[in-house]
């Protein structure tokens, strides 16, 4: 079996670091020409996954827009997981997806095990209520060969007051709530000595000030590196020319996500937009 981390490697020296956000925004529906209903969402992430394969590595549906729809949103999804997966794109639900173990124990299921019907490489993952609480998939993951990344400093501004809120008790005391849970992360991944990339990565937003969150991106994990995935380009104002000056030493780990900005070109104009990405993004 070959691991999370070894494929993303693969992804990144090839097409690139460039994933391809699949949001399925109502405005976009309409501005694709498309209703806004489980054959919408069907149709818009499927013209996704055509034009990102050869493009780029990896694409990363968000699973809020399919929800909106219910049962047959899922259905939707579930189209747009296998055909991505068949065409050879790395997938990463952006499921956000946390909860007490026995119970998130439940989502790594939906989301992590071959065969299911959700079935992605990858997760997003929320440890707000501690690491520990994500050990089943953590697990379940490192078994299957599959990946998770755990949010840790997201793009979206009001995040700050909880996310750099220092730890009062515990092996990580006096670190910032991101800050701890790289530093869990980073641990976890010491198990893996196999790959320069770990199975297991962090959210790190690309319009963080990362100082003040007391993460240093610069610093040398031990043994095979943390992968980051970097929400906050484009839409959200940070510059895709930044991306080697925002993540430092960490970048060629880095995956960019961009979706608004790709998405908002259209059917038709859809492929030139993931090139141009692809091109700015660079290895
Ligand atoms: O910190 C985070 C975590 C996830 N996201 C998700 O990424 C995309 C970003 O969309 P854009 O259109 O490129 O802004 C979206 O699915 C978010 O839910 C994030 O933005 N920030």
């Amino acid at each position: 079996m070959i691991g999370f981390g070894t494929r993303l490697e693969q992804a990144i020296d090839g097409p690139g670091r460039l994933c391809v956000g699949i949001d399925p925004h109502p405005y976009l529906l309409h501005q694709w020409g498309l209703g806004d209903d489980a054959a919408g969402l069907r149709d818009f992430g499927l013209r996704v996954v055509e034009a990102s394969a050869g493009r780029a590595g990896i694409v990363k549906p968000q699973v809020a827009f399919f929800e909106r729809h219910g049962s047959a949103g899922f259905a939707a999804l579930e189209e747009v997981l296998r055909q991505a997966r068949a065409a050879g794109l790395i997938v990463i639900a952006d499921s956000k997806r946390g909860d007490v173990g026995s119970s998130v124990e439940a989502y790594g299921q939906a989301w992590l095990t071959p065969g299911s019907p959700l079935e992605a490489d990858a997760m997003t993952v929320s440890a707000f209520q501690g690491v520990g609480s994500i050990t089943a998939p953590l697990e379940l993951a490192a078994r299957h060969g599959k990946g998770l990344f755990v949010l840790a400093a997201t793009s979206n501004p009001e995040a700050a007051a909880v996310q750099t809120a220092i730890i009062g008790s515990g092996a990580r005391s006096g670190l910032t709530v991101a800050a701890g849970i790289v530093a869990d992360v980073t641990d976890w991944n010491r198990g893996d000595p196999s790959a320069r990339i770990a199975g297991v990565g962090v959210v790190l937003g690309a319009t963080v000030d990362f100082a003040a969150y007391g993460i240093d991106t610069a610093a040398a994990d031990e043994g095979p590196g943390t992968p980051i995935l970097a929400p906050g380009f484009g839409h959200q104002g940070a510059r895709f020319d930044q991306v080697n000056a925002i993540y430092g030493a960490a970048a060629s780990r880095t995956i960019v996500a961009a979706s608004r900005s790709i998405l908002t070109a259209g059917p038709s104009g859809l492929a030139a937009a993931i090139t141009s990405h692809a091109n700015e993004v660079g290895a």
